[in-house]
């Protein structure tokens, strides 16, 4: 199965004078250990990286150092993940009919985390990767004064994979480009198109690399499950 990882972002609230995804973590950069992942999942096939052309270089010098087996394509990001993810789904070839998209910076998922939603997605037209929220959610209205507590049995919290049969995915994304829908995922124009998304079991570990805590718990994690690892 064809996967994309949307990779063009600017990482504005990691603060950093470059894309987070290329910052270093344990010693390799963000990107690579989400490669590392995809390179190790069976059902993946063929890897899309969406970047911006001012990273290619240092895109390339990871691929050049992960020497991965599997067949990887460059695409040019865009202005937003939304527009980024668009682009990707224009290059994936006409014989592609589902596909699996995840993002650069969530580069703690597992390889068995790509292969379940690869599993799912072919008895469903959409999924997501979610976790169940811990917390008690609140509704704000602009004075911050609480709305409502809505039933947190209710609630998941989104995460990638995100898995789509390609057609549909594609017709959704022209409908929210051409009523200017603004959207964080690409279940979310799914659902504005009355799609239904499966919800399939994410990883707690799965967290999005996007504040500079996020790297340090991000590290804290890699640490540890590589030193499970070396010791099983
Ligand atoms: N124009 C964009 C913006 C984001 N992304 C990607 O989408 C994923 C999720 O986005 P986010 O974590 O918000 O990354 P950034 O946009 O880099 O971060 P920020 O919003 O803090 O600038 C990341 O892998 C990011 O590289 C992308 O491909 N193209
Ligand atoms: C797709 C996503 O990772 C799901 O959690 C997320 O929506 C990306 O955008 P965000 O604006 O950084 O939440």
């Amino acid at each position: 199965m064809h996967l994309l990882i949307p990779a063009a972002g600017m990482g504005r609230r990691m603060g950093s004078d470059r894309n987070k995804l290329l910052l270093t973590l344990l010693g390799k950069p963000l990107l690579a250990w989400t490669l590392l992942a995809a390179e190790a999942a069976t059902e993946v096939t063929q890897i899309g990286i969406i970047g911006q052309p001012g990273d290619q270089t240092d895109i390339q010098a990871i691929l050049a150092d992960l020497a991965l087996t599997k067949a990887v394509q460059l695409i040019p990001g865009g202005a937003t993940r939304q527009e980024s993810v668009y682009n990707g789904l224009q290059a994936l070839p006409s014989t592609a009919e589902r596909v699996l998209i995840h993002d650069g910076a969530r580069c703690l998922a597992t390889s068995q985390l790509f292969d379940r939603c690869a599993e799912h997605l072919r008895d469903c037209p959409g999924l997501i990767a979610a976790i169940p929220v811990k917390d008690t959610i609140k509704v704000v209205d602009e004075s911050d004064i609480i709305q409502d507590t809505p039933d947190r049995r209710r609630l998941w919290a989104a995460q990638t994979p995100q898995g789509f049969e390609v057609s549909l995915l594609k017709q959704c994304h022209d409908q929210g480009r051409k009523l200017n829908w603004d959207v964080t995922d690409d279940a979310a124009l799914f659902e504005r198109c009355g799609l239904p998304v499966q919800i399939v079991a994410g990883e707690e570990t799965n967290l999005k690399v996007t504040t500079p805590m996020d790297l340090a718990i991000a590290e804290f994690i890699l640490r540890q499950r590589l030193a499970a690892s070396h010791h099983s």
